[in-house]
């Protein structure tokens, strides 16, 4: 990596409500590493969170606000992807949840795909979110992100509670305040990828010229100042990456939400990716939650938890790479950590049923 470009740095907001994104003039400068002594406070906080698709879409439907209040702690009422992880009372899937009568049946088979959900996101905390296919880990991200409005439950950013805003503020919060890294295709196809990068810059009322410029500093510090003029069709898939990982963090994002971000990758180009990843977002201060398959791609962060059934199970600090408690800690080449013992280990012998300090109503 270019080592002046490595050093990219954008000017770091102070933590709390009032924080805004700094809108420069400029391109951005090269500075010193943000300072991590004042990251701990938390950025984000999910309270409670419920995601019934169903109940939601029907409520949408019906032109009602998605107030629905489940009782915590168990799911009734609810089936269970997996039965023997739902709580008493819980409804079987497939069984309906009032007895049948005579030439009227409405079975609601619904799965909480958020079943009361806590967790907290502190200021530059790298968490990797993994656990089975539909455990509910998009969901988590979504809700967290303001991408889709829970059944119930709050989650804050920075102090302000995403269901009081309206959809202009959110979409703001997410321009401004929130970056995004999906497994692919989220850049702009008919674009070159130095306006790609710009873009969310523009949107946040940047000048074309600083944008671009600015656009320019990232593609160097991504090794790719060669493809400025290139469209993503004309890219590799790590190359695509990097470009999606520049134009996420270019706006200096309070938190960055990456989904999957190497799963169309092979394994090389994943850990350069994740390494590239890490380094700018810890460079920029940004906190990251990254949904993962991959136990490799989980060590690179500070903390891993574990989703199953809709549930947020344990929380695990990764040894590798941040103390207990969490926290993005700087991995020493921001490689793969040598020997290191994925997280997921632990995590996959974990019980569902076991002690989450992220279950509402659970105990540390
Ligand atoms: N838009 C939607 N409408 C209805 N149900 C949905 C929707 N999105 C997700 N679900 C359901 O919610 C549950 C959780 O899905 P989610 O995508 O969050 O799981 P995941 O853990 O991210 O899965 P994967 O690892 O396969 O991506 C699943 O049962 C899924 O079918």
């Amino acid at each position: 990596m270019n080592t002046a470009a490595s050093q990219l740095q954008q000017p770091q907001p102070a933590p709390g409500p009032a924080a805004q994104p700094q809108q420069s003039q400029q391109p951005q400068q090269f500075q010193q590493p943000a300072s991590h002594t004042q990251q701990w406070a938390p950025v984000i906080e999910a309270h409670d969170l419920v995601m019934d698709y169903t109940a939601s879409m029907a409520r949408a439907q019906a032109g009602h606000g998605v107030t629905g209040v489940i009782p915590a702690g168990t799911g009734a009422g609810y089936a269970s992807a997996n039965p023997a992880a739902a709580g008493p009372g819980a409804i079987q899937a497939g069984q309906p949840s009032q007895p049948a009568q005579p030439g009227f049946a409405m079975p609601t088979m619904h799965t909480l795909a958020l079943n009361h959900v806590n967790f907290t996101l502190r200021e530059g905390e790298t968490v990797a979110v993994m656990g089975p296919s539909g455990s509910g880990k998009s969901t988590l991200l979504h809700a967290l992100a303001g991408i889709i409005k829970p059944t119930a439950g709050t989650v804050i950013f920075r102090g302000a509670d995403l269901s009081r805003m309206s959809d202009a503020e959110r979409t703001k919060l997410r321009r401004n305040d929130f970056g995004f890294v999906f497994q692919s295709g989220q850049l702009l196809p008919e674009l070159p990828a130095v306006e790609n990068i710009a873009l969310p810059m523009m949107l946040d009322g940047m000048p074309y010229r600083t944008a671009t410029d600015t656009a320019i500093l990232w593609l160097e510090r991504m090794g790719l100042r060669a493809l400025a003029t290139h469209r993503p069709g004309e890219m590799s898939g790590g190359q695509m990456q990097r470009i999606a990982i520049a134009r996420a963090l270019a706006v200096k994002p309070a938190v960055v939400f990456a989904d999957e971000p190497t799963g169309a990758l092979d394994q090389a180009t994943g850990r350069e990716v994740m390494g590239i990843l890490m380094a700018a977002a810890r460079d920029n201060g940004s906190a990251v939650v990254v949904v993962t398959h991959d136990p490799n791609v989980a060590s690179f962060c500070g903390r891993t938890v574990m989703m199953q059934d809709g549930r947020l199970h344990q929380t695990d600090a990764n040894p590798n790479s941040a103390p207990a408690g969490g926290g993005c800690q700087p991995q020493a080449d921001w490689g793969w950590p040598e020997g290191a013992e994925p997280p997921s280990a632990s995590l996959r012998s974990a019980a569902p049923a076991g002690g989450s300090e992220t279950t509402a109503g659970g105990a540390r």
